[in-house]
């Protein structure tokens, strides 16, 4: 049932019933304001005084602000308020509609809330020039897949409200049933079982360590803040709690604060002691790591946002360790990192255990705005399950594929493999994905379930102008990330003007892995790429030996190594590159040829913390130029017999690694590690010792005379 504002005196009165009935049935409901950005403007100047919502936000521009007690939030600060609850949300689309941002606001609502989208009427999203485009550069694009599928969403939509901003009046405001048994917010069923299950862990003596998975306002923190304060109350003596910052523990703090009542003795914010004198302490990841505190317990929270190999080493530090994340997230990382977590965890132990949230907290199951959110940003977007049977490599094909054509569920099955795939894909980029002009696609089929996606985009083809002020620092260039860095960190402005293919995103299916789809979704791109005449193919990822190990097998060469890890993944970038037109192949060599001429000079400076596997796959990827003469001859023999110190060698051991054959024969050495620490990273013995390289100083020199020694009676032709 519905009825219009129209038809009461006061035009009010259905949309205050409205919001009492939300609440009472725990829904929230979006209220899409179309049209005339004034008129709607006016409009909610009218109504928001009678809802007094509070708190509430407001995106738009701080003069314009349609009720004063509205904080204004510029709406690519909109994730910031994750986790906060909001009756009122006034979503300013004029000013922008950044897909993370306003994904993340509609999950701060609580029952009974209202987000308001002030924006032009469906049918002309399409053409919509969000002035948010500009931030990604799809500015240029005419049209906007990704709006116009937005659009036909909401207009299919029977919860969604819409209002015309010019007439307001004849709006139709649903007329809800109040339920016989109001919501209310409660410690759910899920939170109870999970509350029970960590502190019958953390009591417990078996060191299996327990995964927490759940979608986001599923009371996750709340149940592990009342976990660790009744362990604590139970005789526990220091339960750590970290996470990628302090205020991801805010509301943990809060509810173990609240459980541990009358027992708390101080709080100084970071560190709750109890009068029996047991601590709950908040450490910053790094600081755990080097503080290495004895606890009983450790809770790592929001842990898809921390490197997997830093989860190793907690996992591997104390006792008890529980990993807790958010999935289906606006941050877009949590399933992901639930498949990735799992190898380390299969690697590491036999024995883990989970447990997941499925019951919403702030709101009732079945909320029409979750649903929606979850469908206009495909949060809930799965590929196919890692569990699943294998699938047989010869029966796959692969076509060239248009996502902004799929249809949803097809979409929604190639974009899940993506998420499930990669460290973090958010809805931002579900869009840069559907509007990119540039974007080229491919999926990999068995039979009708997709089993692989290639996501490539063209980048560069600046003109030489443009490309020199790249290269100089005086210009940066949205939307062409391999191009802007190869011509702004490797100093080549051919790699702006070059017109490239870059592999965004590529991933299989789990059931489908190892059996050559990946290079087939590659050597296809090639083939397209040469076809097309462009100048190459190429791929810039977090690095790590087996993808590294992937994309050569795919043909592709080093071309620059990041100086900073990623946030993300904690993986120093590494750019490839495949040429396929005859500038596009010098290109390749120029650059391989300079990174390897400055390799030595940049490795101590700069990839200290590299794993030894992956530089020294790097090192032989390399081309190999140094040819050794007489004198470098005459030392390494006198360095593998005893007759010369490692400090007076270092230089010509350092530079024997651009020997042809020399790196790839030493990759299969044991001493690899100590070789790669000692002699290509420079650290000094202490710190190789301490890094478990080798005993001392005398015990490292030794070994690496044994490997000399061998290099030269049976290593290759030198
Ligand atoms: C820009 C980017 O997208 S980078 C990120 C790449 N994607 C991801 O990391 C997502 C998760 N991973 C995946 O989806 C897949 O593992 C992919 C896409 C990396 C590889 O796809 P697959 O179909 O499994 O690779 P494929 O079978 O074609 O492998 C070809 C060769 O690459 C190498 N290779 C592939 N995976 C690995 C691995 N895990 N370890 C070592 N070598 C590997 C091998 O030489 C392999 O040949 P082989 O199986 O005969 O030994």
């Amino acid at each position: 049932m519905t009825q219009t504002a129209g038809d009461n005196p006061t035009g009010h009165e259905a949309w205050v019933r409205l919001v009492e009935h939300l609440g009472a049935r725990g829904e929230r409901r979006l209220v899409l304001v179309e049209g005339d950005r004034d008129s709607g403007l006016a409009w909610l100047r009218q109504l928001l005084p009678k809802l007094s919502p509070s708190p509430g936000i407001w995106t738009g521009p701080g003069d314009e602000n349609p009720l004063a007690e509205l904080t204004e939030v510029p709406p690519a600060k909109a994730r910031d308020w994750l986790g906060r609850e909001l009756s009122v949300v006034v979503w300013d689309g004029w000013q922008g509609n950044p897909p993370d941002g306003l994904a993340a606001i509609a999950g701060t609502l609580k029952a009974g809330g209202l987000l308001f989208w002030l924006m032009p009427p469906l049918d002309e999203w399409n053409r919509f020039a969000d002035p948010d485009y500009r931030r990604t550069g799809l500015d240029s694009a005419e049209h906007h897949p990704f709006a116009h599928r937005m659009a036909t969403i909401l207009a299919s939509d029977s919860d969604v409200i819409r209002v015309d901003a010019r007439d307001p009046g004849r709006t139709l405001i649903p007329t809800l049933q109040a339920p016989d048994t109001p919501f209310t917010v409660a410690t759910t069923d899920d939170q109870q079982r999970l509350i029970n299950q960590l502190v019958h862990f953390g009591q417990g003596r078996r060191r299996r360590p327990l995964v927490v998975t759940a979608d986001r306002g599923r009371g996750k923190s709340a149940a592990l803040g009342i976990a660790a304060a009744r362990l604590l109350q139970q005789g526990r003596e220091r339960i750590l709690v970290t996470a990628p910052s302090r205020e991801s523990v805010d509301t943990l703090f809060h509810h173990a604060r609240q459980t541990l009542g009358t027992d708390l003795a101080t709080d100084d914010g970071n560190s709750l002691l109890t009068r029996a004198g047991a601590e709950l302490r908040f450490l910053p990841v790094q600081e755990l790591l080097t503080q290495r505190l004895a606890a009983e317990v450790v809770l790592v929270d929001e842990a898809a946002a921390i490197p997997p190999q830093v989860l190793e080493g907690i996992l591997l530090g104390w006792p008890r360790v529980a990993f807790c994340s958010t999935v289906h997230g606006y941050e877009g990382a949590g399933r992901g990192f639930a498949i990735r977590f799992r190898s380390v965890l299969d690697r590491e132990t036999q024995h883990w255990q989970s447990a997941t949230l499925t019951q919403p907290v702030r709101w009732a199951t079945g909320d029409p705005l979750e649903a929606l959110a979850s469908n206009l940003f495909l949060l809930s977007a799965s590929g196919m399950a890692s569990d699943d049977a294998r699938v047989p490599a010869r029966d796959i094909r692969i076509d060239r594929w248009f996502p902004a054509d799929a249809p949803e569920p097809e979409l929604a099955e190639a974009f899940g493999l993506l998420v499930d795939a990669h460290y973090r894909t958010t809805p931002a980029d579900l869009r840069q994905w559907l509007d990119d002009p540039s974007a080229v696609s491919w999926c990999a089929w068995h039979e009708r379930r997709i089993v692989g996606v290639l996501w490539g985009a063209i980048e560069g083809g600046l003109d030489e102008e443009l490309a020199q002020k790249v290269t100089r620092g005086q210009r940066r260039i949205r939307g062409h990330l391999l191009a802007q860095s190869l011509a702004s960190h490797s100093g080549f402005p051919e790699a702006a003007i070059q017109s490239t293919l870059r592999v965004v995103r590529v991933a299989v299916a789990s059931p489908a892995r190892r059996s050559g789809v990946g290079k087939r979704l590659v050597a296809v791109a090639r083939e397209w790429v040469s076809e097309q005449e462009l100048d190459g193919l190429g791929t810039s990822f977090g690095g790590s030996p087996e993808l590294l190990a992937f994309w050569q097998s795919c043909g592709m060469n080093v071309v620059r190594v990041g100086f900073q890890r990623e946030n993300t993944s904690g993986e120093y970038p590494l750019q490839m590159l495949a040429g396929s037109s005859p500038q596009g192949v010098e290109l390749v060599d120029r650059l391989r040829g300079r990174l390897a001429r400055h390799w030595l000079t940049l490795v101590p400076r700069h990839w200290c913390g590299m794993s030894a596997e992956l530089l020294a796959a790097i090192s032989d990827d390399l081309p190999a130029t140094r040819i050794l003469n007489d004198d470098d001859r005459r030392d390494l023999d006198n360095f593998a017999h005893g007759h010369r110190g490692f400090d007076f060698c270092l230089p010509v051991l350092r530079e024997l690694g651009q020997v042809p054959g020399v790196m790839n024969w030493l990759r299969t050495r044991p001493e690899l590690a100590l070789w790669v620490g000692a002699v290509l990273q420079g650290r000094f013995w202490a710190e190789a010792q301490a890094a478990g390289l080798c005993r001392g100083q005398r015990d490292g020199e030794q070994r690496l005379r044994t490997v000399v020694r061998e290099l030269l009676e049976n290593g290759p032709e030198m």
